[in-house]
Order: C-alpha cells, then structure tokens, then sequence
C-alpha cells in the first residue's frame, strides 16, 4: 500500500473523539494503514511566517501543521476562500467579494504548503488534496517536479458557469485542477456544471470521465462523502447519547421535537428555516403547543462580515418569532449558539421527530445522514431534506422540498407530524440502505481506486 499524504486547510486531532466527523474518521484510518501524514494548518497565528513544520502524532495518526501569519488569514482563509470562493459556489454572487489581495493571498499560503509538503513526498506517495482552500496545490506541487498520483476533492458544490465567469481570473483557477489525476465531486450536478465550463468556457473536451485540456487529461467524477455509519449507529446507543436524548425528552414533556444542526452559515437557508417553521406555527394554530424546534448553531467564521450579518438577522428573527408566539410555559424556537460533540449529538437527533435540513446549497450534508442512521429503527422520525442539498441525490425518500417556500416547508412538517408509523419505517429502511452501502469507507475506497487508476493514464501522458 502506498503512503497517503492528505493536504486539507484543517486538520482533525483523532483524539478529540466526539468531535470528530466523518471524513476525520475516515482519513485517519488510510493514514494509520499506510503510515500516512495528514498536512494543514495549524489554525494558530504566528507574528512572522516561519515556514517550521510541527510533526505530531495522534492516536496513530502523523499529522504536519504550519502557523499562518495574520495576513495570510485575513486574505487566505477569511479572504478568498470565505469571502470570494465560499459564497461564489453556494451561487451567491451577490454577497462575494472580489479583491486582489485576496486573490494574491491565497497563491502566497497554496505556495507555503507547497513548500511546506514538497520536501515531505516520497516518489510512491499518493496525495490527496481537499477543498477549496487548496484548488491550485496540485499545480505548484507539479511545478516542483512531483509526479505522483495526486487526487482533488471538492467538498462544495461547484457553481453553474454563468455564475463561475463573475470570478476575476477563473479560467487560470480552473486550468490548475489539471494538474491533479483525478477530481472529485459530490454529486452528477456539480460534476456537469465542471464540465460544461470546461467545455464551453476553455474549449476543452470531454469523454465519458475523461476530461481534456491542452493536452491534459484529468478524470472528473462524482463520488458522494459518507458517514461513518457503523460508528454512528454505535454512538446513537451509547451512554453519551442515551443522557443526552433523556435530558432533552424530559424538556420536552411530550412535545415533539423538529431539530436542525448547522454551522451558523447563511448557505445553510436557517432564516428561510425559521420562515418556514413560522408559517407552520401560523396555518396550525391547533398544534402550537405540541411542538419545538431546536435550533443548534455553533458560530462560524465570525471575523467574516455576512456571517455576523446572518448572526444578527437570526437573533432578530427568533425573537420576534418566540415573541409572537411564546405562552408562559411554551417557546416555540430553541435557539443555541453552541456545538455539541458528535456522541452527544447523535441522542439530540434520536430525541427528534423531525430532521429539518433546509440549506439554499450544499455540497452533501452529513447532518442529514446522521439523522437518519440515530433514529430507532422501530419508531424513526422523518427526515425534511431541501432538493439543494447533495444529500438529496441519495435521499430520496426524505421528503424533498424547496427550502425557499415557506408553505411547503409548512406543508412537510405537518406531514412529518402525522406520518404513520408505517411509512416513516419504509422511508427510513430506503434512506439507512444507502447510508450503510455508501459510508465514508466506501466513499475514500472510491475514490482511491480512481487514482490508482488514473496512474496508468497519467504515465503515458508524460511520456
Ligand atoms: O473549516 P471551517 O471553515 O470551519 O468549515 C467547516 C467545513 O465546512 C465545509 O464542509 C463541506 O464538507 C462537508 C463534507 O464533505 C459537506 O458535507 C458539506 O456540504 C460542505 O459544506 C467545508 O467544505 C470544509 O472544508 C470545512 O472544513
Ligand atoms: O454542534 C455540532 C454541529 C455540527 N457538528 C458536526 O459538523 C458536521 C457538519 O457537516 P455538514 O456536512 O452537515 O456541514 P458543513 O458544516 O461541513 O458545511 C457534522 O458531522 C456534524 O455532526 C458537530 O460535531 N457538532
């Protein structure tokens, strides 16, 4: 087995347990089998960049980190990747920042990991780079003389190519992708979207996989991200869950439970959310009482504008809405800044009857997944997943609704509410199937085959 070098912006600590997520769980394992090393930064911010490398290893687990210095986060990490990629492909060109700095930043800290991986890889290494933080790595890897198989995954959706052009300079980002062997995306729809810009924009081609420019050929496939499903279906039953589903039921006091889990991002629809579950409120005066929606939103990238923005508007819109509605003994809207770790979560999502998962676009979605896989197969709540999630390719048996119309979303949670026992078994059973065949195992096993693969392409190439 070769050696596997990961090159992700963060980096997860295996020994942090409950934490963790899925694709931590799953690296950490191809790491320890092939004595692998997973590089990123350090989420530590240094005076003067150094370029010192500090080599840890947790749990089995090598891992590489750099300190950054401030102004390479503030146009890097908060900058390009927050500010101008992030929102750009979630299709919000409305709110994306265009600045040449940031552009500049981000090809100054790709260059520090670059340098900072190079002298790391050894000829049989196969790397694996993720996410938008790290599009043009693979390119300045190349540069430096690497020709090992290295593998890009993209972990958010990639944006139509009408909206893509709006980016200054975005057929020299995209030409760097052509460096990697092999790029991965989460679902057919992003995967189309590549290809049509690579199609129409570059004058590239493309056949079946293959994807060719200038002479370049790339596999670009699609191959969605699991959970660690055995692992979740194990925390579910833990003692960690079975205190936390008891304490939240006992809250409850026989009142059914909608609960949402996201990072406070405004990609995530929480205000059309909050809408939505308003309407319900407001068409079914008759049930008021009888349910809650547990809103958990840990706070996320605060120094960038639109998300204090989203931030503020929530607080209002709770309010008003907990206003409007509350009575002495009964609050419609619980609303928590704070993140739980994952053992935790998974009793908060076996409390729930209802898994309201309503982003405007997402790349998958692993809350959704781990909904489904904690809920008791005897008695499972209903998943409400938005059609814009990736995770709705797979899902189909969620009930599927547009996250933008608040009366369908209205619609579902009483159909949700009213679901016979029956129905809400075979839509689970349909859902685990998936879950269990396509978990995050699955899903690195995928995609490494890719690569291992794409080595006999890439070789002839080069020739
Ligand atoms: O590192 P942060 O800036 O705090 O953000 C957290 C992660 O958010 C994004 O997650 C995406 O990847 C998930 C797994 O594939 C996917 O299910 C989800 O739809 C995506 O939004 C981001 O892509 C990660 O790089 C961040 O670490
Ligand atoms: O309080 C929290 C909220 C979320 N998560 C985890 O964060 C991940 C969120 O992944 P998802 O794909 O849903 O969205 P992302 O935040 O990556 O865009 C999931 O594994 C959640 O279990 C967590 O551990 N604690």
């Amino acid at each position: 087995m070769s050696r596997l070098i990961v090159i992700s912006n963060r980096v997860s600590r295996p020994s942090k347990g409950g934490e963790q997520g899925g694709l931590a769980v799953a690296l950490a394992a191809a790491l320890r089998q092939s004595r692998g090393i997973w590089v990123g930064w350090s989420g530590n911010v240094t005076e003067k960049f150094t370029g010192q490398i500090a080599f840890n290893e947790d749990d089995g687990v090598k891992t590489a980190t750099i300190d950054l210095e401030e102004q390479d986060v503030d146009e890097y990490y908060n900058g390009y990747a927050n500010k101008t990629l992030w929102p750009l492909f979630h299709f919000r060109i409305d709110i994306a920042e265009y600045a040449r700095d940031f552009e500049g930043g981000y090809n100054r800290v790709n260059q520090r990991f670059a340098d900072t991986v190079s002298p790391l890889v050894e000829p049989d290494d196969v790397l694996w780079v993720h996410d938008y933080h790290m599009i043009p790595l693979g390119q300045m890897l190349r540069r430096k003389g690497h020709r090992n198989r290295i593998g890009f995954f993209l972990h958010i959706p990639w944006p139509p190519t009408r909206l893509l052009v709006s980016l200054p300079h975005h057929s020299k980002l995209v030409e760097t992708l052509f460096a990697y062997d092999v790029v991965g995306f989460h679902t057919e729809e992003w995967l189309e979207s590549f290809r049509h810009y690579v199609e129409k924009e570059m004058g590239g081609s493309v056949d079946g996989d293959h994807v060719t420019l200038g002479g370049r050929t790339i596999q670009a496939i699609a191959c969605p991200i699991g959970i660690d499903a055995p692992e979740f279906i194990a925390a579910s039953k833990g003692e960690a869950a079975a205190k936390m589903q008891e304490q939240v039921r006992k809250s409850l006091q026989d009142r059914a439970m909608i609960v949402g889990v996201d990072r406070l991002d405004y990609s995530k629809g929480l205000e059309e959310r909050f809408n939505g579950y308003a309407r319900f409120l407001k068409d079914n005066p008759d049930i008021h009482r009888q349910v809650v929606l547990v809103q958990i939103a840990p706070p996320s990238r605060g120094e960038v504008e639109s998300y204090q923005e989203i931030r503020a508007t929530l607080d209002a819109l709770a309010g008003r809405i907990n206003g409007e509605y509350s009575d002495v003994d009964w609050t419609p809207i619980r609303y928590v800044n704070q993140g739980y770790p994952r053992d935790q979560l998974a009793g908060i999502y076996r409390a729930a009857r209802i898994g309201l998962v309503t982003p405007l676009r997402d790349g998958m979605n692993l809350v959704a997944k781990e909904y489904v896989a904690a809920q008791d197969p005897e008695d499972p709540g209903v998943l409400i997943l938005s059609r814009f999630a990736g995770a709705a390719t797979q899902l189909k048996d969620a009930l599927l609704i547009n996250p933008y119309s608040p009366e369908e979303m209205s619609d579902a949670i009483g159909k949700a509410l009213r679901m016979p026992l029956e129905e809400r078994k075979r839509r689970w059973q349909a859902m685990m199937q998936i879950i269990e065949e396509q978990d995050v195992s699955w899903w690195r096993s995928a995609f490494a085959m890719r690569l291992e693969d794409a080595h006999k392409v890439r070789e002839p190439q080069e020739a």
